[in-house]
């Protein structure tokens, strides 16, 4: 059985905490791949206005193109609107028979876990792989996670899942999206290809975000 992994997110856009995160579970798990779903239009984030879905998709293609390991599959023709984690799931299950399933969340979309869609199916077919995401969190992490696991033992929901040993960077989209509005330098938070493609595509110019 290989072991494969799916890290799912918004990668607007991506950063280098995705990637260590990303790297991390690879040599903490023996992980034979990483495959990377870009989300089209995440209904649970409310942030707007998102960047259109091709330029994530091509930073992400940009920041792994030199790891075999890591895989970006294009799913635009199963999925041309909204997929669920389920769905995707589902989805690759077919296409990697044979595999030993884990996924990769940060403690933040962990936190959310149990009010994902249809998780009675999705949950227990992954080994869930956590990355902590606040400085010396170890403990609000243990106690977030016990939280999350006696909402889902409520909903008779069993989850395996653990920490990644990580070294936590307080690096965000949101935070990329800010330093470009203010023209400061996003050297460093992304990997170059990306900052240049950014800087090519003038994106992130303005600053949206919604307080909400
Ligand atoms: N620095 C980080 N440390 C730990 N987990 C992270 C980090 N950055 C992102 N993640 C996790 O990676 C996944 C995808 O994240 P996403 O694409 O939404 O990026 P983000 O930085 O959280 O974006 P935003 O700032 O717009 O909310 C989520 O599970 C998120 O929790
Ligand atoms: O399937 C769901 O119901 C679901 C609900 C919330 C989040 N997710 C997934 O969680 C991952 C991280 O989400 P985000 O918002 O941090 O980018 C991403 O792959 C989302 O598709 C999935």
């Amino acid at each position: 059985m290989q072991k494969v992994a799916i890290f799912g997110g918004t990668f607007d856009p991506i950063h280098w905490g995705h990637l260590l995160i990303a790297q991390t579970a690879v040599d903490q798990l023996g992980l034979d791949r990483v495959i990377w779903v870009v989300d089209r239009s995440p209904p649970h984030k409310k942030l707007s206005p998102k960047l259109n879905f091709p330029y994530r998709w091509e930073m992400v293609q940009l920041a792994i193109a030199d790891r075999p390991a890591f895989i970006l599959p294009d799913l635009t023709t199963h999925f041309p609107g909204h997929s669920y984690a389920i769905e995707t799931l589902t989805h690759l299950q077919a296409i990697y028979p044979q595999t030993h399933w884990h996924w990769i969340v940060g403690q933040d979309a962990f936190a959310t876990l149990p009010r994902w869609y249809r998780r009675q199916e999705l949950i227990p077919k992954c080994n869930w792989l956590v990355a902590p995401r606040k400085e010396g969190s170890n403990i609000e992490l243990e106690l977030l996670a016990k939280t999350v696991v006696e909402q889902l033992a409520t909903q008779s929901i069993p989850i395996r899942w653990q920490v990644l040993s990580v070294p936590q960077l307080a690096i965000s989209s949101s935070l990329i999206r800010q330093y470009c509005s203010e023209h400061r330098s996003i050297r460093y938070l992304v990997p170059e290809a990306v900052r240049t493609y950014i800087l090519n595509q003038q994106l992130y110019q303005e600053h949206h975000e919604e307080k909400i």
